[in-house]
């Protein structure tokens, strides 16, 4: 046979049957032929001006984006990727594409996600007056549609100045450390009944605690209305609460609700869609239970103006200038974003630690050495358990419960030598940042002392998992006493086992995915 044929078979029948074989058994090929066309070669690279901006339309990103939804195929049912798992397909889209990649939703309407820490950093402490974050387009429309009860969109979705006089006038108080250090009884308090009510929980032959991740809901709940509404709901005291088991579901499901609203295709807005309606019934139970809270409170107004204490629900309800349905909607924003992200946050803390040997030989060690049995921890005790603090950074950085910030950018920026326009929506993907290699030797492995005094985790900015700039988390200083002091009890009590891996979804939160499954036995 002569040598050309022999090349031609070769080059020709060799990759056919090759691709034959992959259509035999993977579906991978549908979405390679649509991914955009390969990178220009050496030779093409050097006759580029790498000094000029690339235009934006070159960004790199999946392909093709079709009429009306854009690249959202991705996520349809024949896609690669699927909704609750978005922080899977935001890591993949990094892997694929690199530190920059344009998708197109609904319309074609164009989304940036930024993988680089130096880009992202840009944009995040950009000096603006009002960042502008994009709203919950559901929920405004529904805020909207009950005048009655909201005159705003809310804190949340808010922009510009109404966002910024929200901001400064009901929430300040809330990342104030004197107000939060004040809280830290109430926080103890809380944290000793949750440490009861899972010591009565345990199963007594296998030491299992079902549902435990509903208790440590049940917990931040209880943490979060006692800080910002000075009231206990009693749900660790009394198991049988209903009115508390709805209230966690409904606040679980209006982040799942919001998610589906946002990142699904939008059929609500023309037909009553099953997610618009649950976002409905969740709003108007979680309204219906707070509004009761604060009405209470605004019944004893008389006596809060002449000393309003550390108190952020009597400063809220006093503070001048504002609506009192602007005040309501600040505190359900406050109370509902405080549930699930911290609740997350535990339960991935305690996971990061309890399953690394080292890291968990290390906490029990500090622990013991630091507290004794009953002891109230004070802010002072907490600043004894260094460990206990890098940990907490740790596994934000190894778990992130927020995983991305998404800004509309105010000017025209070169992100990776593109030109992104003003008005572009970007997303800063600061959970894959985290993973990412060249920070971080191990990226996937739980190595608490970076978090330490001059440890590795030096490199990025720490603040990021809540945000950064002005729009960052108010809550911080909360969420940061709840899981250190929650965390202390815990391991102060009970010797905890993960039994099984924690797998993740995407609820508009990282979120476990239940039920997480735990043998906890007394330590005394
Ligand atoms: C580990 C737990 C938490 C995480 C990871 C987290 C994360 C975040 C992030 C990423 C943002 C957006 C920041 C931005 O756009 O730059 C945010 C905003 C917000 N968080 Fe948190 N958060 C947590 C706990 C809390 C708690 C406990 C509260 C309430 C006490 C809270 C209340 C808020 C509020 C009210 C906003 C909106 C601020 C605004 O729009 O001005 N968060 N949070």
């Amino acid at each position: 046979m002569p040598l050309s044929v022999i090349v031609k078979i070769w080059t020709f029948i060799v990759p056919l049957i090759w691709k034959l074989f992959k259509i035999a058994f993977s579906l991978d090929w549908v979405f390679t032929l649509f991914e955009n066309p390969p990178k220009a070669s050496a030779a093409a690279k050097k006759t580029l001006n790498v000094s000029e901006p690339r235009n934006f339309d070159s960004i790199p990103g999946p392909w093709p984006s079709l009429p009306i939804i854009g690249t959202q195929w991705l996520y349809m049912w024949f896609g690669p990727y699927q909704l609750h798992k978005l922080h899977f397909a935001n890591e993949d889209k990094y892997a694929k594409y690199g530190a920059i990649v344009k998708e197109h939703y609904l319309w074609n309407y164009p989304i940036v996600h930024l993988y680089d820490k130096n880009d992202i950093e840009e944009v995040l402490k950009y000096p603006s007056k009002f960042p502008l974050r994009p709203a919950l387009e559901a929920q405004c429309i529904y805020r909207k549609s009950h005048p009655e009860r909201y005159k705003s969109v809310g804190l949340v979705n808010a922009q510009g100045l109404e966002w910024q006089n929200l901001r400064s006038k009901l929430i300040s108080d809330l990342a104030r450390p004197t107000i939060i250090e004040h809280t830290i009884k109430q926080t103890n308090i809380i944290a000793d009944q949750f440490i009861d009510q899972v010591r009565c929980s345990i199963v007594k032959d296998s030491n299992t605690v079902p549902l435990f991740e509903r208790l440590i809901y049940r917990f931040t709940l209880e943490g979060i209305v006692a800080i910002v509404l000075d009231q206990q709901l009693g749900s660790l005291r009394d198991e049988d609460s209903p009115m508390v088991e709805k209230l966690m579901l409904d606040t679980d499901k209006l982040f799942e609700v919001c998610h589906d609203t946002m990142y699904g295709l939008p059929l609500w807005k023309y037909f009553p869609s099953k997610a618009y309606n649950q976002l409905v019934e969740c709003e108007d139970i979680i309204y219906d239970v707070f509004a009761g809270y604060v009405e209470q409170a605004m019944k004893k107004m008389p006596d809060y103006n002449s000393d309003l204490g550390h108190s952020i629900l009597k400063r809220i309800v006093a503070a001048e200038g504002v609506d009192i349905r602007d005040k309501i909607a600040t505190l359900i924003d406050i109370v509902s974003g405080g549930i699930d992200s911290t609740g997350n946050a535990i339960i991935f803390l305690l996971f990061n630690i309890l399953s690394n040997e080292r890291a968990r030989t290390e906490v029990y060690r500090e622990v013991d050495e630091v507290l004794s049995t009953g002891t109230l921890l004070t802010t002072e005790i907490l600043q004894q358990m260094p460990y206990l603090k890098a940990c907490v950074i740790e596994s934000l950085r190894l778990s992130p419960v927020a995983p991305n910030v998404a800004r509309l950018l105010e000017k025209d920026f070169v992100f990776q030598n593109y030109h992104v326009p003003a008005g572009t929506l970007v997303v800063c993907e600061t959970g894959v940042v985290g993973w990412q290699e060249h920070h971080y030797e191990n990226p996937r492995q739980f190595f608490p002392e970076g978090g330490m005094e001059g440890g590795r985790n030096k490199i990025l900015f720490f603040p990021v998992p809540l945000g950064v700039g002005g729009g960052r988390c108010r809550g911080k200083g909360v969420a940061d006493q709840e899981m250190r002091v929650v965390r202390a009890k815990l391991l102060q009590n009970f010797d905890i086992e993960f039994l099984e891996p924690l797998e993740t979804i995407y609820k508009f939160l990282i979120s476990p995915k239940g039920p997480v499954k735990v043998t906890v036995k007394d330590r005394f």
